[in-house]
């Protein structure tokens, strides 16, 4: 499950959480007025790095003094905006923190050129995307970094006359904005586009930007008629128990101009969106005025861009506003509006938090936890090919491979299990009903189901002990009376060999069977008869007489010297190749097409077994031999020829 997890909480301290006001920085174009009617008239005047002034010339008096965080001024370059205010904020992203830059301001100040620039004069979006996937880069070869991985994603949406529409799809028209229960801001449907590269980013981000809505206006060639929203995911997951996943997101938002459509000649279709601007404009307008009155009620739901704002204004992200504004004398009105909102803006306060949960990254080559080694490593992650999905919905398929579950809790086993189970019904493209992510309820009633079989199993393995002591000790009983038994040490050692040693067979019932029937299938009836014998002896030889009288021939006469010890195979060879032959066609009969009652009269399949043997089928089709069985989880080959030999010999003796 997702947490916000506190600055302070984060960093281990015990002060009060962590705040961080809005940064504003204001920054003005150079003067670009071709007409000049009144001659070069400048309202702006910058006074030193953070602070300028706007005059009004019809009344010089009302010259006012502004100060902000940042004032870049008419000969400022790209690259100082973006390292003054901008690159500071980009290494929070790596710790699971949200930030957000937007530049504000009116129609034909720059806002656009400010954010997204030009070949020549590359903007913020360009050099934090290329800077971000640097830094990830560097971190997860750090030594101390070697444990995360870093995946990077962006999506890009436009916020054209009250829709949201997907920058990288087209065809995705206004999509709806959710919040989650943590209060965090999705856009269900969203494309996501991996960026492993920053060619990856440009050539979305190229195409993409086509299919953003640009108009000429009187006042600029190419006016934004939307407000555009780049998402840039930073996502940071742990490769070792416990797998957090910290996530932080980046908003670069270019926000259309603030119009005065006296003067901008909108008219039809260019009034309309106009309208729909300014009237989100004014939202956020409400919005900031709300939040410095510290009122209870917040408007963001009164427009889409504020909807989409809600972290970076008064929320949880380091926000930095860049209020573009043009020294013409014509943009008085226009820049002293927007001078007026970005000194309201900067009293904000948001409390950044780390977004942090618990994931279950499904990875093919990932060993077990439990071994506490690592899954793929970083590179092999940045490797994976691009990929295409729509992270942001909850209830996206591309959530498939990332769950929240809280496994930090869980035995590494447990965590073990899942995966598996959740790897295998996902390749097999069960929809729904990927184990992790079942519905809460559901999950927790598998997990229950989980830990009753572990308490069998437990209980299974304390049984299987006692009944080993008590077989050897039945063992050792016999190794007594068949030291009684005088002349018959070589068919002894042959027949009783599959008791001793690593071949030992450590079901009492299996053990009862093999210690009547097997040593006297060596021996003639006749030799037995005048042989001297007493007490317990010879009734043990009476009923391995009738028992042979009765024509169980499950032993071939073994014709071999007695050498003392056998191989692992060697109790096969005990055994008619007839009878070996239909019992393993029956124990593979049984694999194939019992149900799990039926799997489960086997010997050494209980009910867990059972269940995987039934799931294997499923997924692999029948089995071709018993031995496949070690291709199941937890079947090692030991395990699987134990299984078999304990099965053959219950059937062969009963
Ligand atoms: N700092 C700057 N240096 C050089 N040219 C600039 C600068 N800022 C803006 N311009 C130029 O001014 C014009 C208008 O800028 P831009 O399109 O970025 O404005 P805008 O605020 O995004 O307008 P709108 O809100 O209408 O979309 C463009 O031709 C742009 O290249």
């Amino acid at each position: 499950m997702a947490k916000r997890v506190s600055l302070m909480d984060y960093h281990g301290g015990n002060k009060k959480a962590s705040t961080a006001r809005v940064r504003v920085a204001v920054r003005l174009r150079p003067y670009m007025d071709k007409e000049e009617v009144n001659g070069k008239r400048l309202c702006v005047r910058g006074l030193d790095s953070q602070s300028l002034e706007i005059v009004n010339w019809r009344n010089q008096l009302e010259t006012m003094h502004y100060q902000f965080d940042a004032f870049y001024g008419n000969d400022s370059t790209q690259r100082e905006v973006y390292t003054g205010s901008v690159y500071p904020i980009l290494s929070k992203l790596l710790i699971g923190q949200n930030a957000s830059v937007f530049a504000y301001g009116p129609t034909g100040a720059g806002k656009t050129h400010t954010m997204q620039g030009s070949p020549g004069q590359p903007g913020i979006i360009p050099r934090a995307v290329r800077d971000l996937l640097q830094m990830a880069r560097a971190a997860s070869s750090t030594a101390d970094d070697e444990t995360w991985t870093y995946s990077i994603t962006m999506s890009y949406v436009e916020i054209y006359q009250e829709k949201v529409m997907d920058l990288l799809e087209p065809k995705n028209k206004d999509l709806p904005i959710r919040e989650d229960k943590d209060h965090n801001i999705l856009i269900p449907g969203l494309t996501q586009k991996t960026i492993n590269t920053f060619a990856d980013f440009d050539e979305h981000f190229m195409l993409a930007s086509q299919n953003r809505t640009v108009a000429s206006t009187k006042l600029n060639d190419r006016s934004s008629r939307s407000h555009a929203v780049l998402l840039i995911k930073v996502q940071k997951n742990q490769q070792v128990v416990p797998y957090r996943q910290l996530t932080g997101k980046l908003y670069l938002i270019d926000l259309a101009g603030s119009e005065d459509n006296r003067r901008t000649g909108n008219q039809g279709i260019r009034l309309k969106e106009s309208g729909a601007i300014n009237s989100s404009l004014f939202t956020l307008s409400k919005v900031v005025d709300a939040l410095n009155q510290g009122l209870p009620r917040i408007p963001y739901r009164d427009s889409k861009l504020t909807r989409l704002l809600q972290d970076s204004l008064g929320g949880s992200a380091h926000s930095v506003m860049i209020t573009n504004i043009a020294p013409e004398e014509k943009y008085y009105f226009d820049t002293l509006t927007a001078l007026n909102f970005a000194a309201k803006s900067k009293q904000i306060i948001n409390k950044p938090f780390c977004q942090e949960s618990t994931q279950v990254t499904v990875q093919p080559t990932m060993k077990r936890p439990r071994d506490d080694v690592e899954a793929p490593t970083a590179s092999r992650q940045r490797k994976k090919s691009k990929t295409e999905d729509n992270e942001e919905s909850p209830n996206s398929s591309a959530n498939a491979t990332q769950y929240k579950l809280n496994l930090a809790s869980l035995d590494p086993a447990v965590v073990e299990r899942l995966l598996k189970l959740d790897k295998i019904l996902t390749e097999k493209s069960i929809k729904d009903a990927q184990l992790l992510s079942t519905p809460k309820r559901e999950r927790m009633a598998l997990l229950k189901k989980w830990e009753e079989s572990q308490v069998e199993i437990e209980r299974l393995k304390e049984r299987q002990k006692e009944l080993e002591q008590k077989a050897m000790v039945a063992e050792s009983r016999l190794e007594k009376s068949d030291n009684s038994l005088s002349d018959c040490s070589v068919n002894e050692s042959t027949f009783r060999a599959p008791l001793r040693g690593r071949n030992r067979i450590t079901s009492t019932a299996k053990a009862k069977k093999i210690v009547r029937v097997l040593p006297l299938q060596g021996e003639h009836p006749g030799d037995m008869a005048g042989r001297q014998q007493s007490g317990p002896d010879l009734d043990h030889n009476r009923q391995q007489n009738a028992i042979l009288e009765e024509g169980l021939p499950v032993i071939e006469k073994k014709k071999s010297k007695c050498t003392g010890s056998e191989n692992e195979l060697g109790w096969e060879v005990n055994i008619r190749t007839d009878l070996l032959q239909t019992s393993r066609e029956k124990i593979l009969n049984l694999l194939n097409a019992g149900s799990v009652k039926e799997l489960k009269s086997l010997q050494k399949i209980g009910d867990k077994k059972a269940k995987l043997i039934v799931g294997w089928r499923e997924v692999n089709g029948p089995f071709k031999s018993v031995e496949d069985l070690s291709s199941l989880d937890g079947m090692s080959v030991k395990l699987v020829s134990s299984f078999i030999k304990a099965n053959i010999m219950t059937m062969v003796a009963s």
